[in-house]
């Protein structure tokens, strides 16, 4: 894979990972083949362990979901083992996904094949958070996120129905159906050392730990003096 020359580092694009036919028969197989679930947006399917939209870590209470077929022969090959977790989402024309950086603590790395209508994937980073960076994901595309890209920017597909087209020349381009196939591998002791208190779940956890101690410190030396003061 190679990375992109650009802000965020650690972005790294496989272009034609698939054939178009390969992409045309596993389009034909979403659509005709899985069961969705009946609402409107972004629609997600998971394979392996399940994502919690709760704790944002793995689902305990939902067993394992094996890999179908078709989802094996779609696994980023340079990895020594398969990833965790899958999920498979479905974009209609419009549907977006909010900023967001995946779970530090929960997750180690990141991959994302793309299928269907391309799509710009906005990061945002740098300089007081400030700074956004349009990606162009092209169908079948595999892309890794590491680094800065993974940890110290936010991602974001925009919820519109077209898009600037590439390149900046003005003009538009229609959203189309896109399909996305997410990889996580689960990070080993369930925490991250990359201390980005705004953006790091561990990182947060820590503070507010320590804050909490602060508090007890705080409040038990407090308790101590009020009975140092009832017992003289
Ligand atoms: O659709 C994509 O390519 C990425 C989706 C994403 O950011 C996520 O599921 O965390
Ligand atoms: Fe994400």
């Amino acid at each position: 894979m190679e990375e992109l020359p650009i802000r965020p580092a650690g972005i790294l694009m496989q272009e034609e990972f698939i054939t178009p036919e390969h992409e045309a028969e596993l389009i034909r197989i979403f659509q005709n083949e899985l069961e969705w679930p009946a609402r409107s947006g972004r629609l997600s399917l998971h394979y392996g362990y399940t994502f919690s939209y709760k704790t944002f870590g793995v689902d305990t209470e939902t067993p394992y979901k094996p890999f179908p077929d078709w989802l094996r022969a779609l696994l980023p090959p340079a990895e020594p083992a398969p990833p965790d977790q899958v999920c498979l989402q479905h974009y209609p024309p419009g549907a977006g996904i909010p900023p967001h950086v995946d779970t530090h603590g929960a997750y180690d790395q990141l991959y994302a094949l793309s299928l269907g209508a391309p799509v710009p994937m906005q990061f945002r980073g740098g300089e007081g958070h400030a700074e956004t960076v349009d990606v162009e994901l092209p169908p079948r595309s595999m892309v890794r996120l590491s680094g800065d890209a993974r940890l110290h920017w936010t991602h974001s597909i925009r919820a519109r129905k077209t898009d600037p087209l590439p390149g900046g020349g003005g003009g538009v381009r229609p959203r189309g159906h896109r399909w996305s196939i997410t990889y996580r591998w689960i990070r080993e002791g369930g925490e991250c050392e990359c201390g980005n208190e705004r953006l790091c779940d561990t990182a947060q956890k820590r503070k507010g730990i320590e804050k909490e101690y602060r508090w007890k410190a705080a409040t038990d030396a407090a308790t101590t003096d009020t009975q140092g003061a009832v017992s003289t």
